[in-house]
């Protein structure tokens, strides 16, 4: 067997984690045949709880979990990491935009990044879940300049996957029937949930996903706002954001990453480098390929309408001005 990939896990006493961690441990992200070390990052004074679910680890019996590390200790958490899951944060509450939680959680990660810069692997792949995702991932990698900026993402699979599941349940037919649903910009609710280039396999065809609709009004209208403020109304149901699709949705993430995505396009949050328009430096959600190098491109050449471009703008305004009011607090 090979060496342990050693992946850090922060807020590994809350919900998600809860969810996250098992499929982890039990080979769902980096394979069946790959030992796992966990690092498991919360504050102080949610150490009791997570040593209940070191426990609960322990119980599994599960073969590729090779060592558990519970911490409250950043520089401990970060050392040597592979694979970093940032999930610790707090969570929006009803009535909140994911922005508001801005104030409290860029200075988590402006201190995780000196500890990411001093304690990681120089090749640690970073993913951000903790809201505002993309802004907290910019923060981040600001505050690590050693590791390269292709290191770094935030998690919008889970908005895609929404979208995947909305056209899948339209059309009758199976999710894996839906492909090259794209989502852009800001995880969220000025994101831009894009099927003009999306495809469906109904009844044995492969055609566009729109030509299959037949209902611009929904894919315009309906479609776009259900993804958009999809967060929302599972808080709003459950008194509690989402846990167990965005658990899924990291496991997608990063075991796509890992050994690469063949043919399949899938949307994370990357840095610009100036693609479709967007300003270069912006922590932003594009349609890519990985290869099983892990590098990560965006798919080129998509026609971008006068009705997509709007919305590809709007987004990136969002989330200019998120980061100017991330960078003033934290200049404050
Ligand atoms: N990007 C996405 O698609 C997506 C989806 C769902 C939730 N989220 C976000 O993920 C975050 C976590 O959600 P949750 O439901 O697990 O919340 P939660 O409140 O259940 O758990 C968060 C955990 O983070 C811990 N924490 C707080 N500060 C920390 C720090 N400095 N270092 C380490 N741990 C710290 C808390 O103690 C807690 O245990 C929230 O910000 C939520 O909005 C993002
Ligand atoms: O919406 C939230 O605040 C939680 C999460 O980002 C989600 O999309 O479910």
């Amino acid at each position: 067997m090979s060496d342990p990939v050693k992946v850090l896990v922060t807020g590994a006493a809350g919900q998600i984690a809860y969810s996250l961690l098992y499929s982890i441990a039990k080979g769902d992200v980096f394979g069946e045949k790959q030992p796992i070390s966990l690092v498991l990052l919360d504050i102080p004074p949610m150490m009791a709880v997570l040593d209940g679910v070191v426990m609960e680890l322990q119980d599994c019996a599960l073969p590729l979990l090779a060592e558990v590390i519970p911490t409250a200790d950043e520089a401990a958490a970060f050392k040597d990491i592979d694979v970093a899951l940032l999930v610790g944060a707090q969570p929006r509450r009803q009535g909140m935009e994911r922005k508001d939680l801005l104030k409290a959680n860029v200075k988590i990660f402006k201190s995780q990044g000196a500890a990411l810069d001093a304690h990681a692997k120089k090749t640690v792949k970073v993913v951000v879940v903790g809201n505002p995702a993309n802004t907290n991932a910019l923060v981040i990698s600001k505050f690590a300049p050693s590791i390269p900026k292709e290191n770094f993402s935030c998690l919008t699979r889970l908005d895609q996957n929404r979208a995947q599941a909305q056209v899948a349940s339209k059309l009758g037919i199976s999710n894996e029937n839906v492909q090259r649903t794209i989502i852009w910009g800001n995880h969220s609710s000025t994101q831009f949930p894009d099927l003009a280039h999306a495809v469906v396999h109904v009844n044995g065809k492969l055609m566009p996903a729109q030509e299959a609709i037949k209902d611009d009004n929904w894919v315009k209208n309906d479609f776009i706002q259900t993804v958009q403020t999809r967060g929302g109304a599972v808080i709003q149901a459950r008194k509690l954001s989402s846990a167990m699709s965005a658990a899924k949705a990291i496991c997608d993430h990063v075991r796509d990453w890992w050994f690469g995505t063949g043919e399949r396009w899938v949307s994370m949050g990357i840095i610009s480098k100036g693609d479709y328009g967007i300003q270069e430096g912006l922590m932003y959600s594009f349609p890519v390929q990985i290869g099983t190098d892990k590098v990560v491109q965006v798919v080129p050449g998509l026609t971008i309408s006068d009705f997509a471009r709007e919305k590809l703008d709007a987004t990136q305004a969002e989330l200019i001005e998120e980061r100017d009011c991330a960078f003033s607090f934290l200049e404050a």
